[in-house]
């Protein structure tokens, strides 16, 4: 009896691609990662690295020289000249608008969407000593941070801003500039780092951003033929929360300057694909920079089966917020 040896299966007819990538550890591994996902369709894939005017500046809190979008324009200008056809991204460092032409081909299912605490004096703020310093790079974890000390009644720590990619970070804190330091979990685990997290902080604690841990692919838009190849890859339940997270910051004209979080999981079983219905609670939290402790807080819950009721999830978790007093950041 013979048996025809099978071609990998593919969605699309095999592709030459070329993924535009930062040069960064973590998003080379992300990189690689749908590089290999794609080969495994039998698509032909290769990287183009480049670095990005966020990668340079590295002494400024991003939110003070342009936000999110410094990652991602470099990319975006090989995607439009037709040097790569796809850039994968951090959904979180996507802003919420892409500019015309571009478009959102593929969300793949999430890491650990939780932030973590590395430190060398123990697993949580608790432990701290006195007048410790805790390094974090985002406005949100400053003030979801300030927060929790002040719960625990830690008024001595102090949140200093830490920037740079999650090597130079760690180095810092080893240098000992910082007593602890909170970064995402979905990086260290991506860069095989699980080994340094001292606690994972629950979102009822620290929620997290929106699009945390949640991999973005970036094409431009009238390229359906790379569309199609990413079909595949594309993780349905993490994109019905992650459009619903992204919808909140999008009413709130939310980029890195407002502290802003917004976290979706499913109630019951998470719906398989497109259509299938189940009910998503989205929690969102909005804090003000200049009144430390103001934060306001929704929780939001409804069937979803498409990503426009996604949205609209997220645009009722931005009014109730609105209407606690969060207030409309104008870029
Ligand atoms: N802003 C930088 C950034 N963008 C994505 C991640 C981690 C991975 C992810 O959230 O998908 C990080 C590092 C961090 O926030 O500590």
């Amino acid at each position: 009896m013979t048996v025809a040896s099978a071609p990998p299966a593919t969605a699309s007819p095999a592709l030459d691609l070329t993924i535009a990538t930062r040069e960064s550890r973590l998003a080379l591994w992300q990189a690689e990662h749908v590089q290999a996902r794609l080969q495994a369709s039998g698509h032909r894939v290769r990287l183009l690295g480049m670095t990005t005017r966020g990668d340079q500046i590295l002494d400024r809190t991003l939110s003070k020289v342009g936000g999110k979008g410094l990652f991602v324009k470099e990319l975006e200008v090989a995607l439009e000249q037709g040097r790569a056809d796809l850039a994968v991204h951090s959904l979180k460092d996507v802003p919420m608008e892409l500019p015309p032409g571009f478009a959102l081909a593929c969300v793949m299912a999430r890491e650990d969407p939780r932030d973590a605490w590395v430190s060398p004096h123990g697993d949580g703020p608790e432990t701290l000593p006195a007048g410790a310093v805790v390094g974090t790079s985002s406005l949100r974890r400053q003030v979801l941070l300030r927060a929790l000390l002040r719960r625990l009644g830690r008024d001595d720590v102090r949140v200093e801003p830490l920037r740079g990619n999650l090597d130079t970070r760690l180095r810092k804190l080893d240098e000992g500039q910082y007593h602890a330091i909170v970064l995402a979990a979905a990086g260290l685990r991506r860069l095989g780092l699980q080994a340094r997290i001292r606690r994972l902080f629950e979102p009822e604690v620290m929620l997290p951003a929106a699009g945390q841990g949640a991999l973005g692919i970036e094409i431009v838009a009238v390229r359906t033929d790379v569309a199609a190849a990413l079909a595949p890859l594309a993780h349905w339940a993490t994109w019905c929360a992650v459009e619903a997270e992204r919808a909140v910051s999008r009413a709130l004209g939310g980029s890195c300057s407002v502290p802003l979080a917004a976290y979706a999981t499913w109630a019951g079983r998470a719906p398989g694909g497109a259509g299938e219905s189940a009910e998503l609670v989205l929690r969102a939290a909005w804090g003000d920079a200049e009144r430390p402790g103001a934060l306001c807080e929704a929780v939001v819950r409804a069937e979803v089966a498409t990503l426009e009721q996604a949205r609209a999830l997220g645009e009722r978790a931005a009014h109730a917020l609105l209407a606690q007093g969060a207030r409309v950041t104008v870029a």
